[in-house]
C-alpha cells in the first residue's frame, strides 16, 4: 500500500496538544522545530501545508500556573488567550531557519458556516498559500466556548480540508493511528492500517481522549476523516513522534491509518454546490461568457454579464442563465448584487475604480462554479 500523501498537493497537517505541549508539561521546542523542518520540505517538494495546532489551552494551562484543567469555561477561555501567544512565538522561530513565513489565523465553526466569512477565511489562506506563508490555524476559543467543551480541532482540521479543497487532511496524535479499541485500556487491540472514511464501523472502535490534555479522542478523528471525505480528502492518523513522519509519509510510506475518501475532489465539490445551497439571485449572461464557461471551463469576470436578479451578498450562490434565460450555472458570487450591478459588463481591470476595492478580479472563480 502506497501512502495518499504521496501525490497528495495540498495538505493540512493537525497536531493535538499532548503532542504540542509534551503532555502539558509546556511547548515541545525539539517536537515542533522537527515538524517544522518537515513541513518546510513539504514546501519545497512542491507542497501547500496548512498546520492545525492545538495547544493553546494547555500551554495557558502551564504559563499561568494552573495544575488542574480548570473547570470554568471563562477560565479556559483565558488560557487559551494566553496560551496561543506562545503557540504563534514558537512556530514562527521554528520556520523561521527555513526561510519560512508563519501566519496565525483563528476560527470558529460558526466562521465556516457562514457564506462571506467562508470565501473571505479561503481567499486569505489562498493568498497565503500562494506567498509561501504557512498558515498556523486554532479554534478562536475566546469567542466560543462549545468547541472548548469539546475539544474540537480535529473537526477543525476537516473543516480547513473541505474550505481549501485540501488532497489530504494528517491528523499526528500520541497513538500510532487508529485501533480495533482504545489501546490505553485493551492492550491487544488490532492496528488498522486502512479503512474507508465514512466507515461507521469506525466509529465503533474509537474511544475519548487519552490523557487530560487531549480532548476529542479517536472518535473525533474519525468523524473528522468523514467529514474530510465529504470534499475528496484522505485521512491519515499517524504518531507524531514517529520520525520524519511527515517525510515518510510524502515519500509514499504507508505509516499511520489511512482513511480514503471514496469520492473524487471534483464530483465531491459539484455534488456540494448542486446539493446544499440554495441560490440567492440570477446573473444573466451574455453569450461570450456562456461560452467561456461552458465549453473553455473559464471563470465569470464582471463582463460578461448584463443583467442582475434578486437581492444577495458575497459569498452567496447565484445562479448563472443565459440570454434566454436556461440556467447554465451555478457558483459562489465574489460581490453583493448591489456591486455586481455597478461592475457589470465592465472590464476587471475598472473594478478598482468604480468600487474603490476589489475582492477578486472574477464575479464568480471557476473554482467556485458548477456546470447545471
Ligand atoms: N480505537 C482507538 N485507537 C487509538 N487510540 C484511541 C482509540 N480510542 C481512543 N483512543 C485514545 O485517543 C487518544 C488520542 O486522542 P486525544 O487524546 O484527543 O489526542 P490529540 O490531543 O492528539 O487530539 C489516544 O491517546 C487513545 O488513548
Ligand atoms: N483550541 C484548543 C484545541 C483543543 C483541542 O481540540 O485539542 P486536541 O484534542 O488536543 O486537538 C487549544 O488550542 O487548546
Amino acid at each position: 500500500m502506497k501512502s495518499v500523501i504521496q501525490s497528495a498537493k495540498r495538505l493540512i497537517v493537525k497536531v493535538g496538544s499532548s503532542l504540542v505541549t509534551n503532555d502539558g508539561k509546556g511547548l515541545d521546542t525539539a517536537a515542533i522545530a522537527k515538524w517544522a523542518a518537515q513541513i518546510a520540505q513539504l514546501r519545497r517538494l512542491g507542497k501547500e501545508v496548512v498546520l492545525v495546532s492545538s495547544g493553546a489551552i494547555a500551554e495557558g494551562m502551564q504559563r499561568l500556573g494552573f495544575e488542574k484543567r480548570p473547570t470554568e469555561i471563562h477560565e479556559l477561555q483565558a488560557c487559551a488567550a494566553v496560551g496561543q501567544m506562545g503557540l504563534a512565538h514558537i512556530y514562527e522561530t521554528s520556520f523561521r531557519p527555513h526561510d519560512v513565513r508563519t501566519a496565525q489565523v483563528l476560527l470558529t465553526h460558526a466562521d465556516l458556516a457562514d457564506r462571506e466569512r467562508y470565501l473571505n477565511a479561503r481567499s486569505t489562506l489562498f493568498t497565503l498559500l500562494r506567498l509561501g506563508v504557512v498558515p498556523i490555524i486554532n479554534e478562536n476559543d475566546t469567542v466560543v466556548t462549545d468547541e472548548i467543551k469539546f475539544g474540537d480541532n480535529d473537526t477543525l482540521g476537516a473543516l480547513v480540508a473541505n474550505l481549501i479543497e485540501a488532497d489530504a487532511l494528517v491528523i499526528l496524535t500520541d497513538q500510532k493511528g487508529l485501533y480495533t479499541a482504545d489501546p490505553r485500556k485493551y492492550p491487544d487491540a488490532q492496528f488498522v492500517h486502512e479503512a474507508k472514511a465514512g466507515d461507521s464501523a469506525l466509529e465503533a472502535m474509537a474511544g475519548g481522549a487519552g490523557t487530560g490534555i487531549g480532548r476529542g479522542g479517536m472518535l473525533t478523528k474519525i468523524l473528522a476523516a468523514k467529514r474530510a471525505a465529504t470534499s475528496g480528502a484522505h485521512t491519515v492518523i499517524a504518531w507524531g513522534r514517529e520520525e520524519d513522519a511527515l517525510l515518510r509519509l510524502a515519500s509514499g510510506e504507508a505509516i499511520g491509518t489511512q482513511l480514503t475518501a471514496q469520492t473524487a475532489q471534483l464530483t465531491a465539490r459539484k455534488q456540494w454546490m448542486a446539493d446544499h445551497l440554495q441560490t440567492a439571485g440570477k446573473v444573466v449572461l451574455d453569450l461570450g461568457a456562456v461560452q467561456k464557461l461552458t465549453s473553455e471551463g473559464k471563470s465569470l469576470l464582471p463582463i460578461g454579464v448584463v443583467e442582475i436578479g434578486g437581492e444577495f451578498g458575497r459569498g452567496d450562490v447565484i445562479t448563472c442563465v443565459d440570454p434566454q434565460g436556461r440556467a447554465v450555472a451555478r457558483g459562489i458570487s465574489n460581490y453583493s448584487s448591489s456591486d455586481a450591478r455597478r461592475i457589470m459588463r465592465r472590464p476587471s481591470a475598472e473594478i478598482l475604480s468604480i468600487l474603490g476595492f476589489v475582492e477578486e478580479p472574477e464575479l464568480i472563480h471557476r473554482d467556485n462554479l458548477v456546470l447545471l
